[in-house]
């Protein structure tokens, strides 16, 4: 099989779907394989087509990816769907839209599949999770799998009740790490630390230590335990941190609150 789609339209390239294009690029992607659908008009990458309105026909064996917002999802359905053959290949990472819905919204799709990807698929280093029904050809689950193993990380989610979970998880996550960062660095300023050398070393040791954990044998607990000396510092540290599971709390809120915006949005709210 071909890592790359006969042909890839992307319908709005912006944070997410940009970081995904601009990495496919960087791996050998074709640029004239390429055609991005956005309102602005404004040039992609070198070599890509932009388009500004929907062109009269996809080019055949078309991948879509649907990355605009998923409130335009009736607008963008509308104008696309009747561009769809029975060979069009559509990959949604729409927050919190349905399979059921894209199924309803494009009908004569076969092979439709939901991603949700993360913002350092960029550096080829994010998790993106995948969801797909029977109705998909294996072939074509095969080949969204290809597409997405250049980004990182590629998991299947067997239950699509389980999307907005691992959307929570994942797709939100950065954004959850991003402000851990920034609450280690305030603290240490906090505590007296200069705030330009706080944000340096907490950048530097979050990196580090994810680096570590990835590459480790050790679970995150157990290199935990090897950071803490008995009856040392970090060991103190870490008891604030566990009393009550108050971390583990904060993580099921902040999970859940997230999970919860992806269902009221899945119910177009
Ligand atoms: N940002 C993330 O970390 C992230 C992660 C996973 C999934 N997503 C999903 O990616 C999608 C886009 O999010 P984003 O953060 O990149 O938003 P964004 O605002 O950066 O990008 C949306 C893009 O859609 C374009 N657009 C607007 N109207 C359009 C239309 N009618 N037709 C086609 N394109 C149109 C915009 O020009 C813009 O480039 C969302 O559905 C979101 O749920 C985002
Ligand atoms: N960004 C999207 C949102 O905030 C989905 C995951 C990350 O809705």
């Amino acid at each position: 099989m071909t890592l790359w789609p006969d042909h890839l339209f992307l319908v709005g390239c912006g944070n997410m779907a940009g970081q995904m294009l601009s990495r496919w690029l960087t791996c050998g992607l074709d640029p004239a394989r390429v055609t991005v659908l956005r309102p602005s008009g404004k040039a992609v990458a070198d070599g890509v087509t932009v388009m500004t309105d929907y062109p009269a026909a996809l080019p055949a064996g078309a991948t879509v990816l649907l990355g605009m917002k998923p409130y335009q999802i009736s607008d963008v359905a509308e104008a696309l769907a009747p561009l769809c053959a029975a060979d069009t290949r559509i990959v949604s990472i729409l927050a919190g839209t349905l399979l059921a819905d894209l199924r309803a919204r494009f009908p004569q799709v076969r092979d439709i599949v939901r991603a949700m990807p993360n913002l350092p698929v960029g550096l080829g280093e994010g998790a993106t999770a995948l969801f797909t029904d029977s109705r998909t050809a294996p072939q074509a689950r095969e080949a969204v799998d290809t597409l997405i193993c250049p980004l990182g990380l590629a998991e299947w989610v067997a239950d699509e009740a389980l999307f907005n979970q691992v959307t929570a998880l994942s797709g939100c996550g950065p954004a959850f790490v991003f402000r851990f960062i920034d609450a280690l660095a305030q603290a240490g300023e906090a505590l007296g630390i200069p705030a330009d050398q706080a944000a340096r070393m907490a950048l530097a040791t979050v990196q580090g230590s994810a680096t570590m954990a990835a590459r480790a044998g050790d679970s995150p607990g157990q290199l935990a335990d090897r950071v803490a000396s008995p009856g040392g510092m970090t060991r103190e540290g870490l008891n604030v941190l566990d009393a009550d599971d108050r971390l583990f709390r904060l993580l099921i809120d902040t999970l859940t609150a997230a999970r919860d915006r992806g269902e009221a949005m899945g119910r177009g709210e």
